[in-house]
């Protein structure tokens, strides 16, 4: 295979079943636009299991420079989780439901967008996290979230439609739950709706339940959303996206969400909260040790 002018060398990974996009024809698309910016390029399938030797292998011995990901969070995660390690570029076409990764990035929506980006643009370091042994990049959470990630995987469609859907029906039913936090030399003792730990500054879909969230900062941001009337719930909801503001550890009412900020934290999970990790389903445990990884991996981003 030829070298580009550049040096650059590419490996789209298309997931098959992501979002709601049709994916018929996108092969050609993405190789005629590698054409156009004259790099090589290949285009494979990714794989549910998520093990990507098969790629690490091709990049150490082909010398691939840039892989990028044509899915949703569920993808990155398991792409950058395998190749992180490996001296690559990532870059995101956004085809999932929710695309947070992708849209906290700042990332194009739109497909041509996003393909010129990830032919024009640098790789610039960017954050991921650990949650007891398991690599996350965006977000995670214990509590009613994860409840609807779960749900959602269990649908045969995927898309906007069917999580907004899953999200009314688990409001309807949600209850609470019992945490213990330990962050810095604070101990919090919560019972609450869900906790998210976002690197990210969203879900997904521009729900930015983290406004302040950096990609870069080295720290995590905490969201807690505490036991409340659920008539009040849908508000504070709104108000926190709509750019909450650091609250600090200390509580400082009933009723309010609290955000604050923190390199690592130890989460007891006392009633076995649903866990999600990047927005997939993920089974739960008692305790959870969650620590950022500084400049992580290098994601091709508008800077
Ligand atoms: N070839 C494949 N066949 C079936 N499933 C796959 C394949 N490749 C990846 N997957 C799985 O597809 C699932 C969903 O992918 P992804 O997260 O990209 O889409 P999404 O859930 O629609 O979007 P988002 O995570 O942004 O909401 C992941 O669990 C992933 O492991």
């Amino acid at each position: 295979m030829r070298i580009s002018a550049s040096g650059r060398k590419y490996i789209f990974l298309v997931n098959p079943i992501s979002g709601t996009a049709q994916k018929s024809g996108l092969q050609k698309k993405l190789l005629d636009a590698a054409l156009t910016f004259g790099v090589p390029a290949i285009v494979l399938p990714t794989v549910a299991s998520g093990n990507y030797k098969f790629v690490q292998q091709k990049i150490e011995e082909e010398g691939y420079t840039d892989v990028i990901i044509c899915g949703g969070d569920g993808t990155v995660n398991q792409v950058i989780g395998s190749l992180r390690k490996n001296d690559v570029n990532f870059g995101i076409i956004p085809m999932g439901s929710g695309n947070g990764l992708a849209f906290s990035a700042k990332i194009p929506k739109t497909f041509s967008r996003a393909v010129d980006l990830v032919f024009t643009g640098k790789g610039a370091y960017t954050d991921a996290f650990m949650v007891n042994d398991q690599f996350a990049c965006m977000l995670c959470g214990v509590g009613f979230d994860a409840k609807v990630a779960h749900d959602f995987a269990n649908q045969p469609s995927r898309g906007l439609l069917t999580y907004t859907q899953q999200t009314f029906k688990n409001f309807l039913s949600t209850g609470t739950y019992h945490f213990e936090m330990q962050v810095d030399n604070h101990l919090i003792n919560t019972e609450s709706f869900f906790i998210s730990i976002a690197n990210s500054n969203q879900f997904g879909n521009q729900f930015t339940i983290a406004p302040k969230a950096s990609l870069d900062d080295g720290l995590l941001d905490i969201v807690v959303v505490p036991k409340m009337s659920k008539a009040i719930l849908p508000f504070a909801l709104i108000q926190q996206i709509s750019g909450g503001a650091l609250t600090g550890t200390s509580k400082k009412s009933k009723d309010t969400i609290q955000y604050f900020q923190a390199a690592k934290l130890q989460l007891k999970n006392k009633d076995l909260a649903p866990l999600h990790i990047d927005g997939e389903p993920k089974e739960t445990a008692e305790l959870f040790n969650i620590k950022v990884i500084p400049k992580s991996f290098r994601l091709i981003r508008p800077q």
